[in-house]
């Protein structure tokens, strides 16, 4: 009986995952196989207890290789897709005059392929499989704990703080130093500029600035700077004072709430709002659906089948962009009376000639909620998670953020309130620094340079790993703990002052850095106040694994909170909002 139970659940949830992606047929066909792995390794496993037997059956299945990569594609494509792959490498292998060679690159054990990397003074690590590189590994690492970034931290740990590897048919480098950090995103003599992966550039859009060439990226930039002045940040602040207010009264006393979504939903609705105008209703609704579609496929390869998460993301862009489209071409019709909102100041352009494009400006607001609102959200859920883990650091919190609601003169707060909040941002600042939502920066070499001693050739993907950095002993003194009072010996250290400054990337570093990052501090901020002088909360599963299929570092567990209201908080009548 006692080993029935764990495979039971085991091929349950196997099952859900299949019947998701394939059709009955295929499905039966995936599920016998995968049943037959689960029960050959529960009959090898004699100890233990039912949970860890269940992951560590589930965890063995998709670990172990081969099975890891095939099992990884099952879930996303279909079989004969992954069929036509495995004749495509088959034929890449026979007729490649250098297959061979690289072939033997992958059998090597890694020792000896760091010797014959250095000795070619370019960057140790492996190539891979010809054509296909180490795509496979980079994907199944999406079923780890730490989901994708485990495989930058595998191979940072074996090669060091520069290695290479090739990723959907590219080369890339990581790099986690702050000296290389500094030359990479300080770079002002055109050496490196942004560049995504092919699937996320498709899906944000190559007119945004994200994903903009050096040249356009000056140009957009200038024309978005205006958006977030410091008049709009304080009416911003009182925008989203307003949503969490509506939105943590209707959180129920003794109930549980899922912070990643509380958060997921108030981000959203406050950058819909400010960005486009547009604050509920089912349009919203869609709006968000789409958004996290389009967030879940930017990992995915890059097939257009209709049953893949890239095709599935590729769509909810496209209506993403008709609704921006509509709504330009109605506010370009109307001239007049217009809400104002960031999408009216770039209709209206900021005071020169040359004004944005239509298509600039759909690929814009879409990076600016995508980019506004995943990132804030998850960093919101995580900051919650550290100080339920962290009592002492909560109660100096709670401490500060009374004295500001015992003193506020306004109902909803103000940027001077925010101004108040020493810790509070200190709190905001260790959060980001430990979740490194924004795992790497991603840079693309435009001349032959050298890195860490490397030679790093032109055309190759140079990736600055942030978390790396954020958890480096050497700068940071007992990484994993989480000590907010960190940042005052920072603040007061002027002689290291270069070298602190760029070992803290949450928010990027140079001419790229986050557009938003006032706004995300607001965010984060205005949350953590409402928050702890509303509630007590315990989160309830303690599970720090990432999410698959999440380009910014996200808990899967959602983050549950059991909630205890300290005080009811009474909605002050809202006024018209004013942006
Ligand atoms: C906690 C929340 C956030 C985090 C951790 C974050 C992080 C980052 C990072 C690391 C970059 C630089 C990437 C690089 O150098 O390659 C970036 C860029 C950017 N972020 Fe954020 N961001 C956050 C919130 C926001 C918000 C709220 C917005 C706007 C509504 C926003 C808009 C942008 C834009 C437009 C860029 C591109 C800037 C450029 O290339 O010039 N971000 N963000």
């Amino acid at each position: 009986m006692k080993t029935c139970r764990p495979h039971t659940q085991t091929i349950h949830l196997l099952s859900a995952n299949v019947s998701v992606v394939f059709p009955s047929k295929i499905q039966s066909k995936i599920i016998n196989k995968q049943m037959r792995l689960v029960h050959t390794h529960i009959n090898r496993t004699v100890t233990g207890d039912y949970t860890t037997m269940l992951k560590s059956s589930a965890s063995t299945m998709i670990n172990e290789a081969p099975c890891v990569m095939i099992s990884m594609l099952f879930q996303e494509y279909p079989l004969y897709s992954l069929y036509t792959f495995i004749i495509i490498a088959s034929l890449l292998l026979l007729i490649c005059p250098s297959a061979k060679i690289l072939w033997f690159n992958v059998m090597d054990p890694p020792s000896k392929i760091v010797v014959r990397e250095y000795n070619r003074n370019i960057p140790p690590g492996s190539g891979g499989l010809p054509w296909i590189g180490e795509t496979l590994q980079f994907m199944s690492a999406m079923n780890t704990h730490m989901g994708i970034y485990e495989f930058v931290q595998a191979r940072r740990q074996r090669y060091g703080n520069c290695f290479k590897t090739d990723i959907f048919g590219e080369t890339h480098v990581f790099v986690s130093t702050t000296q290389s950090a500094r030359m990479i995103l300080n770079d002002d003599i055109g050496r490196f500029s942004k560049k995504y992966i092919k699937s996320i550039a498709e899906l944000v859009g190559h007119e945004s600035l994200l994903c903009a060439s050096r040249k356009q990226h000056k140009l957009l930039r200038s024309r978005l700077l205006h958006l977030f002045s410091t008049k709009s940040l304080a009416n911003f602040v009182r925008l989203f004072d307003e949503l969490m207010i509506e939105s943590i009264t209707t959180w129920d006393h003794g109930g549980v709430v899922f912070i990643l979504d509380q958060a997921l939903k108030i981000t959203c609705k406050a950058t819909c709002k400010i960005l486009i105008g547009i604050e509920g209703g089912l349009e919203l609704e869609m709006l968000q659906k789409d958004v996290a579609s389009v967030c879940d496929a930017m990992l995915a390869f890059p097939l257009r089948l209709p049953w893949t998460r890239f095709y599935k993301g590729l769509k909810a862009r496209k209506r993403i962009t008709s609704l921006l489209e509509k709504l330009i071409c109605e506010r370009r019709k109307r001239s007049g009376d217009c809400q104002e909102d960031f999408l009216q100041s770039l209709l209206r352009g900021n005071g020169d000639s040359c004004s944005l494009t239509n298509a600039e400006i759909q690929d814009n607001i879409l990076a600016m909620i995508i980019a506004g609102q995943d990132t804030t959200a998850s960093a919101i859920t995580w900051m919650v998670k550290f100080l339920d883990e962290n009592e002492e650091v909560l109660n100096t919190l709670m401490e500060e953020q009374f004295r500001i609601a015992k003193n506020a003169r306004n109902s909803y707060l103000t940027m001077e309130d925010l101004n108040e909040m020493p810790y509070a941002s200190k709190v905001v600042k260790e959060s980001l620094r430990m979740a490194s939502v924004v795992q790497w920066l991603p840079r693309l070499a435009l001349a032959d340079c050298e890195i860490e001693g490397f030679k790093i050739q032109r055309g190759w993907n140079v990736n600055v790993d942030a978390r790396s950095i954020h958890f480096d002993p050497d700068i940071y003194s007992n990484p994993n703990v989480f000590n907010p009072f960190r940042f005052d010996c920072f603040t007061n250290n002027k002689q290291e002052e270069p070298k602190l400054s760029s070992s803290f990337l949450a928010f990027g570093m140079g001419g790229r850095t986050c557009l938003g990052m006032s706004m995300a501090k607001i965010m984060m901020l205005v949350f953590l106040h409402r928050l702890t002088t509303t509630y007590k909360w315990k989160v309830i599963d303690s599970d720090s694994s990432v999410k698959k299929w999440a380009l910014f570092s996200k808990l899967r567990s959602g983050c549950p909170v059991y909630l205890t209201c300290i005080k009811q908080v009474t909605s002050p009548p809202t006024s018209k909002r004013n942006l």
